[in-house]
């Protein structure tokens, strides 16, 4: 029997991006690829991400995260899905300790200290941008990632050149398009995300600048495919554009499933990422979900 079988778990949404919050903290199991495949295909415990909270390793913070795609991959960020474990740590009767606003949480990629707006609102510091393109990573030594080359030809849509690439603790490219709504997603994006130029894979956005303070954007996730809304893609989007002169360093940001307010802050050049969560149901994780995953 996985040692997963009859888990609590909650299912909530950051903005539509579908987020499953599993709680390993006193528990050495790591989840396999196999495992989240698992969990994934349940349509009650169904995520875009799962969050799966372990023991802090860092002095000082609240608990380490491992965040899994749909796909059963890893990835070191996830914007929403930080914000909805700072609802669960602070709010959920079975999980929450004494709290005061704000905690730590940390990823393979670095420390996250989460801040409370208002009940279901968080304000998350993602950290800084890593720009370099080793840093992303890139296969291409560009001394500049402003605008980078993809191999990918699309008859379809030969204007998808030169996106910008950043990581945010996972990769990012951000292509710039006249109107975000024009594209197939489900067409466009597993070629992109694959594309050569990318070793680790990407996450692809669509960014249509609205204004100097305003971005429309769809977002392939790496991992998940097409999601309502992709938090680090959101802080990813907002330093290329400041970057490239075509908006300020903070943006409301508008996501299939709503707005994210994002700031590349001057003083630290830390991103602070806020928006919302939602609680949408608990359960427990079903012994036949395993039969036969290792
Ligand atoms: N939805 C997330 C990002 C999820 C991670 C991504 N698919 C990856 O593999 O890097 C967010 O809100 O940031």
């Amino acid at each position: 029997m996985s040692a997963l079988s009859n888990s609590r778990f909650l299912k909530m949404n950051g903005l539509g991006n579908e987020i499953t919050v599993l709680d390993l903290r006193g528990s050495s199991h790591r989840v396999t690829p196999v495992e989240a495949r698992a969990i994934a295909a349940d349509p009650r415990s169904r995520f875009d991400q799962l969050m799966v909270l372990h023991d802090p390793v860092t002095p000082g913070t609240d608990a380490y995260m491992r965040i899994y795609n749909t796909d059963g991959s890893e990835s070191g960020a996830c914007g929403n899905g930080t914000r909805c474990v700072a609802w669960a740590m602070m709010s959920d009767p079975a999980m929450s300790r004494p709290l005061s606003e704000g905690l730590v949480l940390e990823t393979r990629a670095g420390l996250l200290p989460v801040e409370r707006v208002s009940d279901l609102v968080f304000t998350v510091d993602m950290g800084p941008p890593r720009l370099a393109w080793n840093e992303i990573p890139l296969r291409d030594p560009y001394p500049d990632t402003r605008s980078i080359a993809v191999d990918s030809k699309l008859p379809e849509a030969p204007e998808l050149q030169g996106p910008s690439a950043v990581s945010m603790g996972n990769p990012h490219a951000i292509f710039w398009v006249e109107d975000a709504l024009a594209y197939d997603l489900a067409a466009i994006g597993p070629v992109l995300e694959r594309d050569p130029v990318f070793p680790e894979r990407a996450n692809i956005s669509f960014a249509q600048v609205t204004s100097p303070e305003h971005i429309l954007l769809r977002v392939w996730e790496r991992g998940a495919g097409a999601t309502r809304a992709c938090g680090s893609a959101a802080c990813a989007t907002v330093v290329a554009a400041a970057r490239k002169g075509l908006t300020g360093r903070r943006a409301v940001v508008s996501l299939p499933g709503g707005d994210l307010v994002i700031e590349w802050r001057e003083s630290d050049g830390h991103v602070l990422m806020t928006g919302p969560t939602e609680l949408e149901h608990e359960g427990t994780l079903s012994p036949a979900l395993f039969a036969g995953a290792a």
